[in-house]
């Protein structure tokens, strides 16, 4: 569980985030939606620790990150798993050593653990038939997978997700989007997700919030979200057709 309070975050005397609370619960899949410059990066970076808030702080599972010494913040950190947006795959790297690459970093485990671990969660993502190609070689749906299965492999608690299913196929990304939500239960993860994708929110959307000019402006889930009375997030929310042809069969009743 993750806890957000009051936070503000600014650049040069510019308030980009503006007080936001909120909480990101465990085996959860946690959207942050919101249109272009509203501040979701800004808040992803805070969470990652990657950006240090001006005001408020950030709890996980209790404990503040502004109170944790660099032992406990290198500690929190390995905790943290991230699906970038482009994937950011090594490309010098051959898939099984791009997904090995945490475990160098952050454990002292030995080759033949790391190699177990990664052959564990290949299978898990259904790649252990790629494991010596190479990024370029494969398919961007599954470097996107390569690049999932590389954020869990030190089996973290949180893991932060931006843009996930960019430059997707519709189908590929609801199979990306499915993956995460499946990870996300099996191992109890608290995940965060950073997307623009509409089709994200009706598959995926246990948790939605919708940030407007780096305020929370509204919290909820897939079920409720058609029936905001937020005009930024119906202005939003219905710019999509998607969700305009779902709404009139929700209307019609059928
Ligand atoms: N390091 C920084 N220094 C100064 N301003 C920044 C910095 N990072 C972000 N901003 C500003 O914060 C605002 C919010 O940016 P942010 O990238 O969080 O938006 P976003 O909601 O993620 O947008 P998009 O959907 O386009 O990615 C923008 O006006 C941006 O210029």
């Amino acid at each position: 569980m993750i806890k957000v309070k009051n936070l503000h975050k600014s650049f040069s005397g510019e308030e980009i985030l503006k007080g936001i609370d909120t909480e990101f619960e465990k085996g959860k899949t946690n959207l942050i939606i919101g249109q272009s410059g509203a501040g979701k990066t800004v808040f992803l970076k805070c969470l990652l620790g990657l950006i240090t808030p001006t005001e408020g702080s950030i709890e996980y599972d209790g404990k503040a990150y502004a109170t944790l010494d660099k032992e406990e913040q290198r500690e929190l950190r390995k905790n943290m798993g991230m699906v970038f947006q482009g994937g950011a795959l090594f490309d010098s790297m051959t898939v099984a050593e791009n997904v090995m690459f945490p475990l160098k970093m952050f454990t002292k485990q030995t080759k033949s653990q790391r190699l177990d671990r990664v052959r564990k969660v290949l299978d898990r993502v259904d790649l252990l038939n790629v494991d010596k190609k190479f990024p370029s070689e494969i398919s961007g749906g599954m470097q996107k997978r390569v690049s999932i299965a590389r954020a869990i492999v030190n089996q973290p608690k949180y893991l932060f997700c931006d843009e996930p299913n960019s430059g997707l196929d519709p189908r590929t990304a609801i199979l990306i989007d499915n993956l995460i939500q499946e990870i996300t239960k099996e191992y109890d993860i608290t995940t965060v997700i950073n997307t623009h994708d509409m089709n994200s929110v009706l598959e995926i959307g246990e948790n939605i919030i919708f940030l407007k000019d780096g305020r929370l402006e509204w919290q909820g889930n897939k079920d409720i979200i058609y029936k905001t009375e937020s005009e930024s997030l119906s202005n939003f929310v219905y710019s999509s057709d998607l969700f305009k042809k779902v709404r009139e069969v929700q209307l019609k009743g059928i």
